[in-house]
């Protein structure tokens, strides 16, 4: 090498080892860098020297300057490792936050109890699932008919309306499958008035089948909780692992590097006014080395390909994960909207009146911001069902509670309280102002332009309201509400009274 040539190779080399210093810290806090190119010039230099030196040769004069693209290949491949780790980093996050998105929908999802056979623990397994009302009001009509069989009603009718009732309840349940099937050919039985002493045994039945029902949903709820509580923690348990093992790769590639950049930085100090001979003798082990190196760099890729590819496969059965933890969300959300949705009305009902009233009663022992009840009771609706038949009457009612919703502000809840009665709970509305809201109700009822059988018909409401006041209950307050209702009923009908 002469002079020229050796003041050029040392310039080059100083000019490798910044870079590779430059990388190496970088690759330890630093930018992005840029994406890889091709080729395997560290490979192509290592064989050039070797061969050289296994020959006993000198070294191709054209094999020193082929350092700044080692450096160059170098840079490109630990910034490889760098996006590795970032991908790394990425899939932690993101197994992280849907680990914690499906943790937290398993326990959204998680309503059902633990499976018991004791009717009593069914029957608060009810509590869960909303059906609690359904099946006291089960109860009471079985005992109706009770009553019906050991005194016969003077009125047909009464047996007909219990008939109807029973009817309306099942129109409630939501259950499919075999528990759907017998619900179905009841109502069918149902509609054709049976005898009155054989209600007593099918309103039992109902019972059973409404608790059969909430056993086999819980049961389905159970078991794909289960399942996906146990992928979930596969699927943990295969991240942690593969995390790690990522990290060991990436360590041992980092340390590769650093391997490499000294291994590349003593070739250069050595090259410093050595001549060609020792040159090639010091240079030799250290190819060695770097040969050595690039074996094991070249396993550690392999592993780093397969453990990305299991990633990107974790990552996949995550997404689906989420996919079907999503999907079982939405059907609980719908069975539960459906549970707090009167099916005639299509206003919330009586769960969901008692839900919300609790939640703003506990608002309002905070905030003591206003809150007002109202019940409102249809005048004379058993006049219209004995008229007009019960069609009539339900078309009645859909309509009512139509008008009911309009003439509310959004704020406002509306639902069916059981019947021809409504209740409404009013907030932030104070004494003075809590008249004209209602009282343009009672006359938005009164105009709603009814025809039944060519008959124009005007149904009025009664309406009792109360503000809630201090050392009120939940109870105490519906109590005065009915109270001021009852009040308006004895004061002619079509009245609002307000206590
Ligand atoms: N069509 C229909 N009728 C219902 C429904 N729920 C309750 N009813 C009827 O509503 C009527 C209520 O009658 P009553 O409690 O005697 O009261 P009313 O006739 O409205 O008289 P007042 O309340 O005293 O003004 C009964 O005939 C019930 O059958 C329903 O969902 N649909």
């Amino acid at each position: 090498m002469n002079n020229l040539t050796d003041k050029q190779t040392l310039k080059e080399l100083s000019c490798v080892i910044d870079t590779l210093d430059r990388v190496l810290a970088d690759l330890q806090h630093g930018e992005p860098l840029p994406e890889p190119g091709s080729g395997h010039l560290l490979g192509q230099w290592h064989r050039l020297f070797a061969g050289n030196a296994r020959a006993r040769q000198e070294p191709e004069p054209d094999a020193l300057p082929v350092l700044p693209q080692l450096a160059a290949t170098l840079e490109q491949q630990l910034a490889r490792l760098r996006r590795c780790q970032r991908r790394f980093d990425q899939l932690q996050q993101l197994g992280g936050e849907q680990l914690l998105q499906a943790a937290r929908r398993l326990q959204l999802a998680a309503c059902a109890p633990p499976a018991s056979a004791s009717l009593v623990q069914e029957l608060e397994s009810l509590e869960h699932h909303g059906y609690p009302g359904r099946v006291w009001s089960l109860f009471e009509c079985y005992g109706q008919a009770l009553a019906q069989c050991a005194a016969p009603p003077a009125e047909p009718d009464l047996h007909h309306e219990l008939c109807y009732k029973l009817q309306q309840l099942i129109d409630e349940l939501h259950f499919t499958g075999e528990v759907g099937a017998e619900l179905t050919a009841i109502q069918s039985r149902l509609l054709d008035k049976p005898r009155p002493d054989t209600l007593p045994a099918l309103c039992l039945r109902l019972i059973e089948l409404v608790i059969e029902g909430c056993r086999q949903e819980r049961q389905q709820s159970t078991r794909f909780l289960t399942r996906l509580n146990g992928s979930l923690g596969d699927m943990h348990h295969h991240f942690a692992i593969s995390l790690s093992e990522g990290q060991a790769l990436f360590d041992a590639r980092a340390h590769h590097g650093h391997h490499i950049a000294g291994e590349l930085r003593a070739i250069g100090e050595h090259l410093v006014g050595q001549s060609d001979a020792a040159l090639q003798a010091e240079i030799e082990p250290r190819l060695r080395s770097i040969s050595h190196i690039l074996d094991q760099h070249q396993r550690l890729q392999e592993r780093e390909q397969s453990l990305l590819d299991r990633l990107d496969a974790m990552e996949q059965q995550l997404t689906e994960l989420k996919e079907e933890a999503e999907q079982y969300r939405q059907r609980l959300t719908t069975q539960n909207e459906k549970l707090f949705i009167d099916s005639l009305t299509q206003i919330y009902n009586r769960a969901a009146m008692n839900e919300r009233l609790e939640l703003e009663y506990r608002r309002w022992l905070r905030y003591r911001e206003p809150l007002a009840i109202a019940l409102l009771d249809i005048d004379y609706f058993k006049e219209i069902n004995d008229r007009f038949g019960h069609l009539a009457g339900d078309k009645a009612l859909r309509l009512i509670a139509r008008t009911i919703k309009k003439s509310l502000r959004e704020t406002d809840f509306v639902a069916r309280f059981g019947g021809e009665e409504f209740v409404i709970l009013l907030l932030n509305v104070s004494g003075e102002h809590l008249n004209r809201p209602l009282e343009t109700l009672r006359e938005e009822i009164r105009k709603i332009p009814f025809r039944f059988k060519e008959e124009r018909v005007t149904i009025t409401a009664s309406i009792g309201a109360t503000l809630l006041r201090a050392g009120d209950s939940t109870t105490s307050a519906l109590e005065r509400a009915d109270q001021a209702l009852y009040r308006a009923k004895h004061a002619g009908r079509n009245q609002l009274v307000i206590d």
